[in-house]
């Protein structure tokens, strides 16, 4: 990729590179022109690191999170993330990503509240962003993380990889710099929104608007915050996330416990999103969730380039593309369709058979680990060929 750096731009840790598995490392990228033609002034993007670069920097992979994740891409839980890593055992010495061949980086996207610049973040007036925080795209996203490895020096990734708002991200990235992307991953997500995503989660984001405590996304510092809009939010969230017949063999339509649905009680599926509600509200700003919902709702990756057969087609990036049978959120036919125009679909599309629903790409260790594996096989072939 060739990208040019504001003068801005400084490196947190200028001895990241030789830091131990799972180090920080933040890159201020000064001023960002976004796609709107707004610039989002003083961008922060953070990064996790596993494994070594090479002096060359030709060994980097790049793991993009999810909706609600971030750079915790491998380890067990700790002080500042709370959940095991999104794909732990699948990175690290000895396992499909090797860390003893490859480095993989984890950065947190911007607009979210992990590191990276966000609407909870201050803004250059001190003040938290909070409704003042521009709207943003997965092109947003991509550039801001392209300028932060500029300033690592890298400009070569031997892969991108990720599902769901991450595939999202490996995507644009593979079509946005393919003479700088040696082979990409792209999991559970289409080429562009769907009326239905787009309706899902613009539900989620009006349940977050509608609670009292959103004070028109100036909450930070209020000692407010519209979490019980995030709970809602996350109930519908988790649905789309589940299958059906998973959901209905878990919990039927049993009461949770001895409770009474027809009295006061709950069911035992209302008590499980409760749960997951309370986690996130735990773990993730609103505010956060409504920027990085509406990135979801504005991914097309055709958008400006002819339209999505045409984006892909001129793709030339080897793309492993992969899919889960029971995906209701992001169906196979989307994933279909990125396979079938990408410039270089690698064996095309895998589908994989699992009952998890959209959260297969989570906690399909087996297949995700095959997919992996192949994509850095191809990542390997690249490499030695350059
Ligand atoms: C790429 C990224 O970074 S995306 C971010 C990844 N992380 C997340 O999304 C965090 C949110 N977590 C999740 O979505 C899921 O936990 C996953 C996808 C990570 C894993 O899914 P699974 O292992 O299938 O977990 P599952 O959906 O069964 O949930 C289990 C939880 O529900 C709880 N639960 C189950 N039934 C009930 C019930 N009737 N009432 C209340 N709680 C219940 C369990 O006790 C368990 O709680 P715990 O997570 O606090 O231990
Ligand atoms: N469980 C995932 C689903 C969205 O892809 C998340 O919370 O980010």
């Amino acid at each position: 990729m060739s990208v040019s750096i504001d003068p801005a731009t400084t490196v947190s840790d200028p001895d990241w590179a030789t830091r131990p598995d799972g180090a920080q490392v933040s890159v201020s990228i000064g001023d960002l022109t976004l796609d709107s033609g707004a610039t989002l002034a003083d961008v922060t993007v953070a990064f996790q690191k596993w494994g070594t670069p090479t002096a060359a920097r030709d060994n980097i992979v790049l793991a993009l999170h999810a909706l609600t994740g971030n750079s915790h891409v491998a380890g067990p839980a700790d002080d500042q993330f709370s959940m095991t890593g999104w794909w732990d055992g699948l990175i690290g010495p000895g396992c499909a990503v090797d860390t003893d061949e490859w480095c993989v980086l984890a950065p947190n996207a911007i607009g979210g509240c992990f590191g990276s610049t966000g609407p909870g973040s201050l803004a250059p007036d001190g003040r938290p962003w909070g409704s003042r925080f521009p709207r943003l795209t997965v092109r947003d996203l991509v550039r801001s993380e392209s300028l932060a490895l500029e300033a690592l020096g890298i400009s070569r990734l031997a892969a991108v990889a990720g599902g769901s708002m991450g595939g999202a991200r490996a995507l644009e990235w593979a079509v946005t710099y393919p003479d700088a992307v040696g082979a990409a991953l792209v999991l559970a997500v289409g080429a562009r929104a769907s009326a239905d995503q787009i309706g899902t989660q613009t539900t989620q984001i009006e349940a977050i608007k509608s609670d009292p405590a959103w004070q028109g996304g100036d909450y930070y510092g209020t000692g407010r915050s519209p979490s019980t809009g995030m709970g809602i939010a996350r109930r519908i969230a988790h649905l789309s996330y589940r299958s059906d017949r998973e959901l209905d063999q878990r919990f039927e339509n049993r009461p949770q416990g001895e409770e009474n649905p027809l009295v006061d009680g709950r069911y035992s599926i209302a008590s499980y999103l409760e749960h997951q509600a309370e986690k996130l509200k735990r773990r993730f700003d609103p505010g956060a969730y409504v920027v990085l919902s509406d990135v979801l709702n504005n991914h097309d990756v055709g958008r400006d380039r002819g339209g999505v057969a045409a984006a892909l087609a001129g793709c030339s990036v080897p793309t492993v593309v992969g899919a889960i049978d029971s995906d209701r959120l992001y169906p196979l036919y989307q994933l279909e369709e990125i396979a079938r125009e990408l410039g270089d679909c690698v064996g095309g599309l895998h589908v994989i058979r699992s009952d998890a629903g959209h959260d297969g790409f989570l906690t399909e260790f087996e297949p995700i680990r095959e997919l992996l594996a192949k994509t850095m096989d191809v990542a390997r072939l690249r490499r030695s060929a350059d």
